[in-house]
């Protein structure tokens, strides 16, 4: 296709299709090629396609033989091709002109790519030898890397070495670490049982020392139970004995009451009596006053009389005397009167003091009576208060004696070892037997010698040859305490044939101090049955045996 280059400076006229030049009819070779009017065929324009067409149209004419038409047809084409000469010269003009201009530019554009040339060539040296450079450097660092590669193989191996070591070390490690933790776990549970051990000692030495401290406790608290239980027996004897004064005075009190309330009764009677007396006394006083008064009005109208008559008429002197006498008479009976009425204000006043004071001591003798009343009921309170102490003391010193008798142990086995005899015979015999001294052994253990071998045995006492009857119910005395105190006991001696078990128990008849254990515990029961009576305990006794004693206790 022909026309215009991109990129050409020359202004390249615009080309027209040769279809529209040629009329918009198809250069059919069978209707001739197109007809070109004129010579000039300025902007008409070829395709390739319609050049070759032009180049291989064969005129045909419709009538073969019709030479006009075939010379139209010819003619026509010779024009065409005139104007594709044209077009194609003129093409080649301006192809020229752009080959021209296209030389040019592509000589200064090879100038260009010379210079640049050269430059890529000052470059490509700058290049080179920077490549030159690098690959010095590069052969260095590729000596460096097969130094280091090998280095690195060695470190490699080194490593896998270290590694195959490691791993080794790491079982050998894990095993050691299996080990160790077993170690460790039977160290721990060592430590453990070790601590428990510890703990387990510590807290059986604190449970012994607690023990230890409760028993002493417990003894001291027995001690001062005892002591509280002496102290509120002697209050109570002390209350009792003023209990019974007071009774007494009580009594003597009730007594002077009552004398005091039929003095009382006596006084107000003797009172009532003084009073009526008194209103008596008072009526005839008032009588004795009317009278004095009728008597003085009387001696006034006589005085008055008397006066008339000495004035009117001056009778005589003896009825005058005689007036007079009378007036003095009656002044003397009025003076008289006046004396009574003052002897009986004075025994009124008298009597008024007696009965004020007989008032104020039967007023204080049920003041007396309400206070002694008050102590009494205040006694009785105490009284029963220090009963209920004496029975709680009991109770606790009870529970703390059976306590401390759990403690040493509910079934205790003493061993008495009876000394010579003459009958004996043996006089190496004690020989066979020795007491251990130990701390632990001393006054429990004993040793027996038989075939030339020690026996040792153990008891919760020992008590030697030469204890007495005395030591030995020392021991049991607590046992009959703890029976009193209501709890089931039972003592009984066991051995061989005449070895002081009826010594122990019954002990020497006739001999005070080799009373045996039934006599003294005996002797115990009835003392503390005849002193705990007092306080409303009831012990009953049956002897179902030569050796058994049946003790009933009942509580108040
Ligand atoms: N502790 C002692 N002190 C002095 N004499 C004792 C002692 N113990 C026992 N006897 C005397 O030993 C003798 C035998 O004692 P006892 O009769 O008590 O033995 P027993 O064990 O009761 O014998 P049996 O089983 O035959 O009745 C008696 O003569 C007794 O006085």
């Amino acid at each position: 296709m022909m026309g215009t280059a991109n990129g050409s400076k020359t202004p390249i006229t615009p080309r027209q299709a040769f279809s529209v030049v040629n009329g918009g009819q198809d250069p059919d070779m069978r209707s001739g090629p197109g007809i070109i009017s004129g010579s000039d065929c300025g902007g008409v324009a070829f395709t390739r396609e319609e050049v070759d067409a032009l180049l291989n149209m064969k005129i045909r004419p419709k009538d073969k033989f019709n030479l006009k038409e075939k010379c139209d047809l010819m003619m026509e084409y010779i024009k065409k091709l005139r104007l594709c000469v044209k077009w194609f010269q003129d093409s080649e003009g301006l192809l020229s002109i752009e080959h021209e201009k296209l030389k040019k530019l592509f000589e200064s554009a090879e100038k260009k790519s010379n210079e640049m040339e050269m430059l890529m060539n000052s470059k490509e040296e700058e290049l080179n030898a920077i490549i030159e450079e690098l690959r010095a450097n590069y052969s260095v660092l590729q000596e460096k890397f097969i130094k280091e590669e090998a280095e690195k193989s060695a470190a490699v191996e080194t490593l896998m070495a270290e590694k195959n070591a490691r791993m080794t070390a790491e079982g050998s490690l894990a095993s050691l670490t299996e080990d160790l933790e077993k170690a460790q776990k039977e160290c721990s549970s060592a430590n453990q049982k070790i601590l428990s051990v510890n703990d387990m000692y510590k807290r059986l030495q604190e449970y012994n020392t607690s023990l230890q401290q409760y028993n002493s406790k417990l003894q001291m608290e027995l001690n001062q139970t005892s002591e509280t239980l002496s102290k509120v027996e002697r209050e109570k004897a002390t209350l009792m004995e003023s209990l019974s004064k007071l009774r007494g005075y009580h009594e003597s009190q009730q007594d002077q009451l009552a004398s005091t309330k039929a003095s009382l009764e006596e006084s107000v009677k003797l009172k009532e009596a003084l009073a009526g007396e008194v209103g008596c006394l008072r009526g005839d006083l008032h009588q004795v006053r009317e009278d004095r008064d009728r008597q003085f009005s009387l001696v006034q109208d006589l005085t008055a009389e008397v006066e008339q008559y000495k004035e009117c008429t001056g009778n005589s002197a003896a009825e005058l005397g005689s007036l007079t006498a009378r007036s003095m008479e009656l002044e003397a009976t009025c003076s008289l009167q006046i004396d009574t009425i003052k002897r009986l204000q004075e025994r009124l006043a008298t009597a008024e003091k007696k009965l004020e004071m007989t008032d104020l001591s039967s007023i204080e003798a049920r003041e007396g009576y309400k206070a002694q009343k008050k102590l009494n009921s205040e006694l009785q309170i105490r009284l029963a208060e220090a009963e209920l102490k004496v029975i709680e003391g009991e109770a606790f010193r009870k529970k703390l004696h059976n306590t401390i008798l759990e403690l040493k142990g509910n079934i205790r086995v003493f061993c008495r070892v009876r000394p010579l005899l003459v009958d004996d015979g043996v006089e190496n015999e004690m020989k066979t037997i020795s007491f251990p001294t130990t701390t632990e052994a001393l006054g429990r253990g004993i040793e027996v010698v038989q075939h030339g071998q020690t026996h040792p045995f153990m008891f919760d006492k020992v008590f030697m040859p030469q204890a007495s009857q005395e030591e030995v119910f020392e021991e049991i005395s607590q046992l009959v305490q703890s029976a009193l105190d209501g709890y089931k006991v039972c003592i009984f001696a066991y051995g061989q044939t005449g070895s002081g078990k009826t010594h122990t128990m019954m002990g020497t008849p006739g001999s005070l101090d080799d009373k045996g254990l039934i006599p003294r515990s005996l002797e115990q029961i009835f003392e503390a049955r005849q002193k705990l009576k007092e306080q409303g305990w009831k012990y009953e006794m049956q002897v179902c045996s030569r050796t058994f004693l049946n003790l009933f206790v009942f509580r108040p």
